[in-house]
């Protein structure tokens, strides 16, 4: 996607040190772009950890690269297993970094080591690439929801939750590829984004992106989607998602949940956008299998935002004695989901749509 005119990825190679990864880092937007560069695995972990970087795909992409980094280092198969067992402790609930770092594992467990460090640059690359590519295609099966909503004249009303934008993947985005390929098509189509406490992915990224791409969008509180909803302001939601089961349950950002049963409540179709890294064909059972991160409650506790002075500042919103809770995920059953934009297609909610979508992996089981 473009920042001002010039394209941007959300990871890439520094042009002038092929070993440099370059990320946008996440926890300074909006209100400053801040490009830090990466040379070592521990500078990838905590990028990760920290939330530098963050969006199911995108952390499967730099870990990818952080594996890279440590082969660099130290291609020797202790490194490869540190490598491995650090980054996935970084954050438990997307499928997509584990699913990388086990294709790193399988890449590289039996290279060479004196020529791991290069394949596995190669294989971070090649991730990076495909992820566009399947962004792309997730867009273009959006794109025509979207287009049977946009009867001549009327203006198209979506709801999305958290941030699954481009810069939650490589590029393109999932639940907002189809918006911007809606927008460049010339579709009227406007976001209602939902802040998303409390780290406010909505407010600070999604209202960012959309804003760069000129895309019509209104922030409002996660509290209000249910009352839009009701009075027919919303034409259908469409959401990322970190895990979805092979029986369609959808893990995503905290209120996800409470934004499907509002949609289910008032007849709203309610989409999930996912590349096929992120189904977890090993599980069933979202709610009781799907790991879901807990948080520190200062996310919930403190708001970091621009002071009237230009400063940025993190303030209390509750006091110092209160408890506070923050669970980073909710599981949405497959019953409350519409349909799964993949990139192959738009398929239900369930194991049998998933099993016709994505064969090769339904007969893995199977065996
Ligand atoms: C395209 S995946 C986006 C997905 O990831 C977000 O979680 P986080 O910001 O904690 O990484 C959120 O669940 C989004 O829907």
């Amino acid at each position: 996607m473009k920042i001002d005119g010039t394209a941007f990825r959300s990871i890439w190679i520094d042009e002038t040190d092929r070993w440099s990864v370059r990320i946008i880092d996440q926890t300074k937007l909006p209100w400053a772009i801040e490009m830090p560069r990466f040379t070592t695995l521990d500078q990838v972990a905590h990028a990760i950890s920290a939330m530098l970087v963050r969006g199911a795909p995108l952390i499967g992409a730099t870990a990818a690269y952080g594996v890279a980094l440590a082969m660099r280092a130290d291609p020797s198969d202790a490194s490869l297993d540190a490598a491995i067992e650090t980054l996935a402790a970084t954050r438990p609930t997307a499928i997509n970094l584990r699913w990388a770092l086990a294709r790193m594992q399988s890449v590289l467990h039996d290279h060479p080591k004196a020529e791991r460090a290069e394949a596995a640059y190669g294989e971070a690359a090649a991730i990076c690439d495909e992820d566009v590519a399947t962004n792309r295609a997730i867009g273009r099966h959006g794109l025509k929801l979207i287009e049977t909503r946009a009867r001549a004249g009327r203006r198209v009303n979506i709801l999305t939750h958290c941030n699954a934008g481009w810069i939650a993947t490589v590029d393109w985005g999932t639940a907002l590829a189809p918006i911007y390929m809606a927008h460049d098509a010339g579709i009227d189509v406007h976001v209602f984004v939902d802040e998303t406490r409390p780290r406010n992915q909505g407010a600070s990224l999604t209202a960012w992106e959309l804003g760069k791409h000129g895309v019509a969008h209104t922030v409002i509180a996660d509290n209000a989607g249910g009352h839009l909803m009701q009075r027919g302001a919303v034409d259908m939601a469409i959401v990322g998602t970190d895990r979805v089961t092979s029986a369609g349950d959808v893990a995503n950002k905290i209120g996800t949940y409470l934004k499907a049963l509002a949609a289910r409540d008032n007849g709203v179709p309610f989409y999930v956008a996912l590349p096929s890294s992120t189904i977890d064909w090993a599980i069933a059972d979202g709610l009781s299998d799907i790991p879901i991160e807990e948080r520190a409650a200062t996310e919930v506790t403190t708001v970091t935002g621009r002071a009237l002075d230009g400063s940025i500042a993190t303030v209390r919103v509750v006091p110092k004695d209160s408890n506070a809770a923050n669970p980073a995920f909710d599981v949405t059953p497959a019953r409350l989901v519409s349909g799964l934009i993949t990139e192959r297609g738009i398929c239900a909610a369930n194991a049998h749509a998933l099993a016709a979508m994505f064969p090769e992996h339904a007969q893995r089981r199977a065996a």
